[in-house]
């Protein structure tokens, strides 16, 4: 693989997935600090919060107090997910410039998630999609399941594919291939992603991998074999969907960006200080590290 010197975009989900399955209250000022130190470390890509139902997902109640009170940093965006128009329309008016849709490539996990089948999430996405270009703000589109699911087990590449073209045909600009529960191997990612790749060019491609059988660095190494060049993280891996049974963090955003320095690839972040980050928010979670980067490279009052 000749990567030394390429670029690689990541995008920090740390404050978004990563805390959207927390059980306790977290305060919006402590979401708040995490979204400014993860900044401050380097990242430039931040998924804020989500502007979805509160009774579906109670820790994101505060959707709207996050995005207003986070103060614009030059060269730093913080995407939010929108599921409708309603969650699109309180997103801007709350200062979002970036949103996000979030489909599955599993029927069931569709139902689960947002209550709707596959086919009517991407026709509910439409006038999202319409209301978000009259307004120049760009649209990710998530593909959840797309490795394995928890409702139905193993996913076709072809049922990821059809929903990737789908999503970016109907003008999402990424589209972000998710491994929700982290049961992917690297043979089987690469297979997922050579199909998508058919149907959506490569470099519109992100691999957002969870890391609950310790397979995500695996998987991200083999699809960037491929081409993938965005990938998803959270900081101290935390992370979960609350309607996935079984699934855990996310990729750790450190144990990648130490990948991705060994590599010869800059990323711009700040390791110690990412690693640092990572073990503030789990002191306020009152959780163990569970990164094996933010572990080894434990700061001494840790
Ligand atoms: C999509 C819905 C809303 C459908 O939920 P529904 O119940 O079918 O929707 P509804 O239109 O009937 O509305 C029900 C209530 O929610 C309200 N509502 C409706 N929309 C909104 C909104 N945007 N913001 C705030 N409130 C909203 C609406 O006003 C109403 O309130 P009521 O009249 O009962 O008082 C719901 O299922 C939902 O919010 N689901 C979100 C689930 C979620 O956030 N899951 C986690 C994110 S996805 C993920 O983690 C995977 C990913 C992306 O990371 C990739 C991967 O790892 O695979």
């Amino acid at each position: 693989m000749n990567l030394p010197g390429s670029s690689v975009r990541l995008v920090e989900v740390g404050p978004r997935d990563g805390l959207q399955n927390e059980p306790g209250t977290i305060p919006t000022a402590v979401k708040l600090s995490l979204i400014e130190r993860l900044a401050d470390a380097g990242l430039t890509w931040i998924e804020a919060t989500a502007f979805v139902s509160p009774k579906w997902v109670p820790q994101m109640a505060d959707h709207g107090e996050i995005m207003t009170a986070l103060a614009p940093r030059p060269g730093v965006r913080y995407p939010v997910l929108a599921p409708n128009l309603k969650g699109l329309e309180a997103a801007v008016a709350a200062g979002a410039r970036d949103v996000a849709v979030f489909a599955a490539a599993s029927e069931s996990f569709s139902r689960k998630n947002i209550n709707c089948g596959i086919d009517d999430s991407l026709d509910r996405f439409a006038p999202v999609m319409e209301r978000a270009r009259a307004l120049d703000i760009p649209v990710r589109g998530y593909v959840s399941c797309t490795l394995g699911c928890p409702y139905e087990g193993e996913i076709p590449p072809e049922a990821v594919a059809r929903v990737a073209a789908r999503l970016h045909a109907m003008g999402c600009h990424e589209i972000s291939l998710g491994d929700t529960i982290g049961t992917g191997t690297p043979l089987k990612a690469r297979r997922m992603v050579e199909r998508v790749a058919e149907v959506v060019p490569m470099a519109q491609l992100a691999a957002h991998f969870h890391d609950t059988y310790g397979q995500a660095l695996a998987n991200l190494y083999a699809v960037m074999e491929l081409g993938i060049r965005t990938i998803d993280a959270s900081v101290a891996g935390l992370g979960g969907c609350p309607y996935a049974r079984g699934a855990s963090g996310n990729v750790a955003t450190e144990d990648v960006v130490y990948m991705l320095h060994g590599m010869g690839i800059d990323t711009g972040v700040d390791l110690a200080a990412l690693v640092e980050t990572a073990h503030w928010i789990c002191g306020q979670l009152g959780r163990p590290v569970n990164s094996r980067v933010a572990r080894a490279m434990a700061p001494c009052d840790a």
